[in-house]
């Protein structure tokens, strides 16, 4: 006993008993994990011991004030894992995903601006017709005198490819096109599913980058025999190549324009997105402040260009996921669908008769401007509360870079039944952030805080509380039973120095896209016939829709609903 391994300060925390002798609970929490995670919280409070590979203990954490250690006031103490940070870095390149330290802080600097308010505004417009041109394609598909079952599933991803490289690389790859397949928009979708075939592979990446040249690197994908190593190459490569043509592309026409020449596009995929847009885009602005900042803040080339692969791909699936949810939602609460078609109409009209426009212009096309659009209550409530119940990226992971202490706001139990207000963290402890779990918290959100309440955002009026205020939403006044999140003090988005950059942007896409399909379309679930199909949400990384039949899970993922146009009867409540 005495020559047995010091305990470590973990193994006394609570927690579910191992599940596999590799994989720890892994698979558990991430395979399907949504019940599995809700009961871990349930079971055993804000801090929880978990196994992970090899038996490993780590921290499974949704407390408030663990959390507001965590990404906040400790943030320099609990660090992405080098398997995140050197991953991102082979597949995206140099961007924010995959740095650390001073370098993350110096491209959060250079890049915090151009996600501004002011920003949003200008590229509003470049979204909103994208939007439409979705909503044509899905209608192109209707019966003239019925309804229709459509997979949205690769339509919305189709629009929200369109949105983050119009809007972001200002660029169109002509996404909802499907005729018009490109190289780079079929890399980025096929990234996320060829990483997950060889995600086991990953705790061996530091290894890899530390031990071996780029030279031996590729020397190892061609000798052993793993096809989607071999695929996952070949997408970062096309991406690579893609994205620094666009970059030559975006300099020389910058550098044209600052020295007064031809104001024109040069390229098909910079005409594409229209004359009026042009150098609104995201890349664009970084360009500019790239130019006129300090030559201590500024980006080299290789990071900017690690920002373009980031920023679509961190946009990309996320926001996919996130709209199909709220469209699904809709399409089971024809009331909650109705009500919310009411407040978009009413919007437009408004918007419509203040700008002095004839009845000529049907309400269902006009484009509200950003505040406007961002002011809609019931929009806003459907679009929190859909984000807060099913946040996309449901886990995340963090290491300690020193030993610490990690304060709890509410007390868990050990394992022989004595109350932990703090846990000691070793240096290399592996920690879980539960967004998921943090965002489903009773003791936060009240006793119904799993329920799909939009109402809780609302005041008994139908008003929103102030711009960022969640005060009824949150059932507390204690500070430190809040979370530390950047949006709506729910943890989605995540909170501190490395929260989502893109999230007003995501939150922008999202309402536009809503508001510019069920104007025109009303959904509702599909006909599955006899044999019990349902849609079901997979939590594996992100969630995913597939189909459940009484037999088992579909692997592919879909969102088959039924479209039609919009009658009277839609906007009554
Ligand atoms: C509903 C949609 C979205 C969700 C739920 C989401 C969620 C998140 C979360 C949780 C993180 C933190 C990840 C971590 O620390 O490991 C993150 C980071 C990030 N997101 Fe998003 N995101 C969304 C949309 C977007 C969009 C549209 C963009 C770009 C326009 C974007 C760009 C980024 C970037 C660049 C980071 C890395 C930030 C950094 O490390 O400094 N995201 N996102």
């Amino acid at each position: 006993k005495r020559l047995a391994a010091p305990q470590s300060p973990l193994a006394r925390i609570s927690g579910p008993p191992k599940e596999h002798w590799l994989k720890g609970n892994l698979h558990k929490l991430f395979k399907d994990g949504l019940t599995y995670n809700l009961a871990l919280q349930e079971e055993f409070g804000g801090a929880v011991r978990i196994y992970g590979l090899f038996g490993e203990e780590q921290l499974y954490v949704s407390d408030p004030l663990a959390l507001q250690h965590i990404v906040g006031r400790d943030q320099h103490i609990y660090e992405e894992t080098d398997m995140f940070i050197m991953g991102n870095k082979i597949i995206l390149g140099e961007g924010l995903v995959s740095t650390l330290g001073e370098q993350h802080r110096k491209q959060r600097k250079m890049l915090n601006p151009v996600f501004s308010f002011a920003n949003m505004r200008v590229m509003l417009p470049i979204i909103a017709p994208i939007a439409d041109k979705l909503r044509a394609r899905l209608l192109e598909q209707l019966p003239s005198d019925g309804s229709h079952q459509v997979n949205l599933l690769p339509w919305i991803s189709r629009g929200t490819l369109e949105y983050i490289c119009q809007a972001g690389l200002g660029y169109s790859f002509n996404a909802l096109e499907p005729s018009q397949k490109h190289e780079y928009t079929e890399a980025i979708k096929s990234l996320a599913p060829t990483f997950l075939r060889i995600l086991l592979l990953r705790p061996l990446v530091p290894v890899v980058v530390r031990n071996f040249s780029l030279y031996w690197r590729n020397k190892l994908v061609d000798w052993l025999p793993i096809a989607p190593l071999k695929e996952l190459r070949r997408l970062v490569l096309v991406m690579d190549r893609c994205c620094r043509d666009i970059f030559v592309e975006k300099k020389r026409t910058f550098s044209r324009r600052a020295s007064g020449g031809n104001q024109e596009a040069n390229t098909v995929g910079e005409r594409d997105v229209g004359a009026r847009m042009m150098d609104k885009d995201i890349m664009s602005i970084l360009l500019r402040a790239n130019a006129s900042s300090s030559q201590a803040d500024r980006l080299t080339e290789s990071e900017i260009l690690g920002q373009m692969n980031t920023i679509v791909f961190a946009g990309f699936e996320t926001t996919t996921t996130a709209t199909c949810r709220i469209l699904h939602i809709l399409a089971t609460n024809p009331d909650v669908q109705n009500r919310l078609r009411r407040e978009i109409r009413q919007g437009k009209l408004e918007y419509r008769a203040s700008q002095g426009l004839s009845d000529e212009h049907g309400w269902e096309d006009v484009h509200l401007p950003y505040d406007s659009l961002m002011a809609l209550p019931y929009l806003d409530a459907v679009v929190r509360e859909t984000l807060r119940v099913h946040p996309p990226t449901s886990l995340l992971g963090r290491t300690t870079r020193q030993g610490t202490t990690l304060p709890l706001s509410r007390p868990v139990r050990s394992t022989s039944g004595e109350e932990i207000t703090s846990i000691a963290m070793p240096s290399g402890t592996n920690v879980i952030i539960s967004i998921l779990a943090a965002n489903h918290n009773k003791e936060v959100w009240g006793p119904d805080a799993s329920v799909w309440r939009p109402e809780r955002w609302l005041n008994s009026s139908g008003e929103r509380f102030g711009a960022n205020s969640t005060s009824q939403a949150v059932a507390t006044d204690n500070d430190d039973i809040k979370y530390p999140g950047v949006y709506a003090s729910m943890m989605t988005f995540l909170g501190g120095g490395r929260a989502c950059i893109g999230f007003k942007f995501a939150e922008m896409e999202m309402k536009q896209v809503i508001a510019s399909l069920i104007s025109v379309m009303h959904f509702s679930p599909p006909e599955m016939g006899t044999e019990g199909y349902k849609i079901y949400w997979r939590m594996d990384g992100l969630q995913v829709p597939v189909l459940r039949s009484p037999t088992g899970i579909d692997a592919e993922a879909q969102l088959p609903l039924s479209i039609r146009l919009v009658r009277d009867t839609d906007f009554a409540i």
